[in-house]
């Protein structure tokens, strides 16, 4: 029987929010910090409060629209957490410098799928960097578009992708308890991402986790 897959729960938005996510059954945490768009952004010492009190081996990811190193590892620094989730696009050379100067913090690259061109800008990121994640953001419109859209993309691309590349794959973008065995059949990914679809007027709802966390285990 295969393994299920790991789930990080998204925009958590306090401590509270994490243990409740990890008691439900969460592998990791995302904590996104500035945004050009999206509902789940908080400050930054509440992400380090939050990467500072959750134990091991709970993955905590920092989730940034930085793309130059230097103000990655600025962020990455403050924040503490053990992972950086790249929600942008970043040239090769930004990847080397991470890995150089954050040694041990894992780097998992968004790649918005938009299409069969998303293969190959997720064939180019897998070769630098530990996870990608895939997500339904759009970094072409005029305000960017990032994640926490609550939206499906074509999950035969992301097949497409989990097969061309080595790297474990997180699948995200509109995942719910309705759908969630039909996302894992459809693509296989290591691990799952979600927020909007656990989320009651903004606030982590305890009821939906579970609900998802039954679907997935069914
Ligand atoms: O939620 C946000 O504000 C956000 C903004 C920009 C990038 C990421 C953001 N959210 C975190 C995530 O990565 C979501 O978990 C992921 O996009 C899936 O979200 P959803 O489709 O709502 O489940």
């Amino acid at each position: 029987m295969k393994a299920k897959p790991r789930v990080k729960i998204c925009c958590i938005a306090s401590l509270e929010e994490a243990q409740a996510a990890i008691s439900a059954g969460a592998s990791a945490l995302g904590l996104v910090s500035a945004m050009p768009s999206g509902p789940g952004v908080i400050e930054e010492d509440v992400i380090a409060e939050i990467a500072r009190r959750v134990p091991p081996p709970i993955g905590t990811f920092l989730l940034t629209s930085e793309t130059s190193a230097e103000a990655i590892i600025a962020q990455q620094r403050r924040c503490g957490t053990n992972t950086l989730q790249l929600c942008d696009y970043v040239d090769a050379s930004v990847y080397r410098e991470l890995r150089r100067e954050l040694p041990g913090i894992a780097l998992v690259q968004v790649i918005h799928v938009t299409g069969p061109e998303s293969i190959e800008v997720a064939r180019a990121a897998a070769e630098h960097v530990h996870a990608l994640l895939l997500d339904s953001g759009d970094t072409t419109l005029p305000v960017k578009l990032l994640g926490g859209t609550g939206r499906v993309h074509d999950w035969t691309v992301s097949r497409k992708i989990r097969e061309s590349v080595k790297v474990p794959l997180f699948l995200a973008g509109g995942l719910k308890a309705d759908n969630v065995a039909e996302a894992v059949a459809a693509v296989e990914p290591f691990g799952l991402d979600l927020c909007s679809s656990v989320r009651t007027q903004g606030q982590l709802d305890v009821i939906k986790l579970e609900i998802f966390f039954a679907a997935l285990a069914s």
